[in-house]
């Protein structure tokens, strides 16, 4: 059985994560795609704004009814920095019989070489990458052990972070149809990311 990893610190779930797992699923025939929020993402000096409860609900909310996605809260549970590595080896513990993929969109791309333990990761997963505006894939500059294990994936550029919507929301913009319905409601009925008047 094939299966991707989406991780990030889903601060909030958006279109630009959904539409990256969906693309990946089918371009690289996964079985399912698991998402897996992180509790602090190894790369990102701040903390994530909203708690973990609320990052992993938004989650649930956002695949709700989606046969081949799954959310797990393994980083939720471990705490500390959530470093790939100890999730890879983690899940092939727990879950014998899969393959791993990362999905990773170009920022993070870029960066691999600066992951946690890259060379041992890269031994156990492969990497999916997708394109996202403001920063395109670099492969050429990359390490030849990360070449190898990366398969880049077409999908449409899809101009939505998750630091644009704390932002709108805190200036009380519209942040409608960036997240699927039900992150929204959600985002809106416990006053996420709003600024204190
Ligand atoms: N619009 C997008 N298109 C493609 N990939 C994306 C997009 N947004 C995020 N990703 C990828 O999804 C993963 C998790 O992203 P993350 O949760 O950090 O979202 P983000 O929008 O980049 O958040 P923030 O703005 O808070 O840094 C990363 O691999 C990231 O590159
Ligand atoms: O293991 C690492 O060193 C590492 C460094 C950067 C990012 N990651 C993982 O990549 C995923 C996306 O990260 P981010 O920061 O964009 O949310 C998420 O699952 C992170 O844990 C992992």
């Amino acid at each position: 059985m094939k299966v991707g990893i989406m991780g990030g610190t889903f601060d909030p779930i958006h279109y630009g994560h959904l539409l990256a797992a969906e693309r990946a699923r089918e371009a690289c025939g996964l079985d399912e795609v698991w998402f897996i929020p992180s509790f602090q993402p190894p790369l990102k000096d701040n903390e994530p704004n909203a708690d973990t409860n609320a990052r992993l609900e938004m989650v649930y909310r956002a695949i709700d009814f989606q046969p081949h996605f799954r959310a797990m809260d393994i980083e939720l549970e471990r705490g500390g920095t959530s470093y790939s590595i100890d999730t890879v080896k983690s899940l092939q513990e727990n879950y014998p019989g899969r393959t791993f993929s990362y999905i990773i969109g170009s920022d993070r791309v870029n960066d691999l070489p600066q992951w946690h333990r890259i060379e041992e990761l890269a031994r156990i997963v492969a990497f999916i990458g997708v394109e996202r505006p403001g920063e395109s894939i670099d492969v050429s500059s990359l390490p030849v052990y990360i070449q190898d294990r990366l398969t880049i994936i077409g999908m449409p550029l899809i101009d939505i972070s998750s630091t644009e919507i704390r932002q709108r929301q805190a200036d009380k913009r519209s942040i409608r149809f960036m997240v699927p319905e039900k992150v929204y409601s959600f985002i809106k009925r416990n006053a996420l990311y709003e600024k204190p008047e």
